[in-house]
């Protein structure tokens, strides 16, 4: 089956005023994403990855190209379509979870997904990512993989298009951090949704559809793998 292109970044900038200098955090990058692809960003630390992925939340916004999701121009939308954008399409997982310390884990995925319009059922997710039973729990009662399951739990609930998660396991162990990877190539394998994952760890690369590296503010190479691997069997 031919899969459409989700996402396309055409020759994008990202240009950084400090004071008298300009910082080139992004210098011409184009890069395509097909719809359900699995996919990971890796590059050197203030490479432009993290700018990569603001720019394609519409957390931040470019200084010159085209980033079109589902063909739509984000470039050209004002404030307000951003908001939208941000609540509905895509979902976010960050490296410190940012889960709203006086809520339950339940209410935190109910707050982030009832705004939603075709969010998904929070008890449902909670179960699917094997929290059922600590969904009462506040944040600082879960341990740090925990809480990163109640973000992906939260991030999925949204029933976004997109799953943007930047440097995901980033703050864990090794096996937690094996334990988060796999939960999300089981939602990639179970939703068909396009997830993109930031990481430094270049031995993950082989759970990706689509590898792209960056340098510099530079694409540096995209692959694509045909077979993908399971983390599980993957060593680092
Ligand atoms: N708000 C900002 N103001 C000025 N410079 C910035 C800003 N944000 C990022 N930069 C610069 O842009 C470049 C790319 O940063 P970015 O955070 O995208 O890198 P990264 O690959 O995600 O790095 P890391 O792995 O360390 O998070 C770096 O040189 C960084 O210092």
């Amino acid at each position: 089956m031919l899969r459409k292109k989700l996402i396309e970044f055409e020759n994008v900038t990202k240009e950084y005023k400090m004071g008298e200098v300009n910082i080139n955090a992004l210098d011409g990058v184009d890069f395509s994403i097909l719809e359900g692809e699995l996919v990971v960003i890796l590059g050197a630390s203030g490479a432009g990855k993290s700018t990569i992925l603001n720019i394609l939340g519409g957390m931040d916004i470019a200084t010159s190209g085209n980033v079109l999701i589902n063909g739509n121009n984000i470039t050209q939308y004002d404030e307000k379509e951003l908001t939208a954008f941000r609540a509905e399409v895509v979902g976010f997982v960050f490296q410190f979870y940012n889960l709203i310390p006086n809520l339950t884990a339940l209410e935190n995925v109910e707050f982030a997904s009832e705004v939603c319009e075709d969010h998904l059922d929070a008890r449902e997710i909670l179960n699917n990512v094997g929290l059922d039973e600590r969904k009462d729990n506040f944040p600082s009662q879960l341990s740090g993989g925990e809480q990163q399951r109640v973000a992906i739990a939260r991030a999925v609930a949204k029933n976004p298009f997109l799953l943007l998660c930047d440097e995901p396991t980033g703050a864990l162990d090794y096996q937690t951090s094996k334990s988060v990877l796999k939960l999300l190539q089981d939602v990639n394998k179970e939703t068909q949704k396009c997830i993109v994952i930031i990481t430094h760890n270049a031995a993950i690369a082989p759970i990706a559809d689509r590898v792209i590296k960056v340098k510099s503010g530079r694409i540096e190479e995209v692959t694509t793998n045909e077979v993908t691997q399971s983390i599980e069997g993957i060593d680092w």
